[in-house]
């Protein structure tokens, strides 16, 4: 069986279901349900087993099926890991889904706690939901055999960095952005590759995909279609990462980077998720907003490119002075010493706003809202650096 465990199929005969008391406490006995987890154990499978193939044990027992076991059993301390770091964002509700079915039964629990705290922890409630469903039916297997057809990964940091020495400006990542939870509709009239050519042509060195449907409009159809379009500004699939598998369905639809976001991963996801990355040929753009995520990313090896959101996911407050902040002092010493690019991230609406995170030490930047909303995006270019750089 491919894949990890399934929330649809959690009573296989397996050690930990064989010991289950037969009086059942509800809300303690469907804590397992969070066992259904994303964990180092499954990515770290992945990262050995590049080629798809199911290992045996000694015991005749499949290396996969075993793997999936300990990662029900690691998986319920999950949220403990990740706040033991310092993230508040619970990957999923803290007592399972609201409706479970068990047989012929079918019941829910009382819902206390499992309202998310915030809209960050919201998106990634349902990113967990909606991954698990879309990898039933593509399991990790048939992605595989699908990389074979997926276009070359282009090399988005070279693109950054090539734009940046060619303009002495901050090389550009132009988002393709329909909406969002703070602004709701940013642009009507949205037609993806119009929009990514006209970015293109403005001087954009890499573009930036949303793909989550839910909350920005997005799709994976969009990044497909930018893809086969021909642009060829390296592309960022901006999504809520969440689990490994997404990674390798990134790739297949074209994309050359991917963005992981330390408010939402624990180190040791992150750690993985950039070996699969490196194996893939994605670049990782790796996200933060404050000191704390700044020094966890900063301890994690092989990491070339880091974004600064100066827009706080969890309330929707922009402050670009956030950049020039986490860059000051010996963090900023740090990366000028490790040549880690830096990305200033949201909020970005006027050349003396370029300026200003490009004094902080940044040399690319990724903006949506203000070159989006321009009847031409490529034109939008031009007037948030104020002046062309196309040329
Ligand atoms: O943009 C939002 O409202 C948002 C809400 C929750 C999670 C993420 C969100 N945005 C992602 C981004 O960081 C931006 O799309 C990106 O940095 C561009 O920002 P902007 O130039 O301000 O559109």
């Amino acid at each position: 069986m491919e894949g990890l465990a399934s929330l649809k199929a959690p009573f296989q005969a397996t050690p930990f279901l064989s010991s289950r008391p037969k009086t059942w406490d509800l809300p303690t006995q469907l804590n397992f349900y969070k066992r259904n987890s994303f964990s180092t154990f499954s990515v770290r499978a992945q990262v050995e087993s590049t080629d798809g193939s199911a290992a045996v044990s000694s015991s005749g027992e499949s290396v996969t099926e075993a793997l999936k076991i300990k990662e029900w059993e690691v998986g319920m301390l999950e949220n403990e890991v990740a706040s033991s770091q310092g993230i508040r964002i619970r990957r999923r509700p803290p007592s399972g889904p609201p409706l479970h079915y068990v047989g012929p039964f079918q019941f829910r629990l009382q819902n206390e706690g499992n309202t998310p705290r915030n809209i960050l922890e919201e998106i990634v409630w349902n990113k967990d939901k909606e991954v698990s469903q879309l990898k039933e039916r593509k399991p990790l297997s048939v992605l595989k055999k699908a990389l074979e057809n997926a276009p070359p990964a282009r090399d988005f940091i070279g693109a950054l960095r090539a734009a940046n020495e060619r303009t002495g400006l901050p090389g550009l990542i132009a988002e393709v952005k329909k909406a969002s939870p703070s602004r709701g509709i940013l642009r009507e009239n949205f037609d993806p590759v119009e929009i990514a050519k006209s970015y293109e042509k403005g001087g954009a060195a890499c573009l930036s995909v949303l793909t989550d449907e839910k909350y920005f409009k997005g799709s994976f159809e969009n990044l497909e279609a930018i893809r086969k379009a021909g642009v060829k500004c390296p592309l960022l699939c901006k999504e809520f990462i969440v689990d490994a598998w997404q990674l390798y369905y990134a790739r297949t639809k074209g994309a050359d980077a991917v963005l992981l976001i330390a408010a939402v991963l624990p180190d040791l996801d992150i750690k993985y998720m950039i070996k699969i990355c490196k194996i893939l040929g994605l670049t990782a753009l790796v996200e933060v907003h404050d000191e704390k995520e700044f020094d966890r990313v900063l301890a994690i090896e092989g990491i070339e490119l880091i974004g600064i959101n100066n827009r706080n996911l969890e309330t929707f407050e922009l402050d670009i002075s956030i950049t020039k902040k986490l860059l000051e002092g010996e963090r900023g010493k740090i990366i000028r010493e490790r040549d880690i690019i830096m990305v200033g991230e949201s909020g970005l609406f006027t050349p003396e706003d370029i300026a200003y995170v490009q004094e902080a030490g940044v040399r690319a930047i990724l903006v949506g809202e203000s070159i989006v909303k321009q009847s031409d995006p490529g034109k939008g270019i031009s007037n948030l650096f104020g002046k062309d750089i196309s040329i």
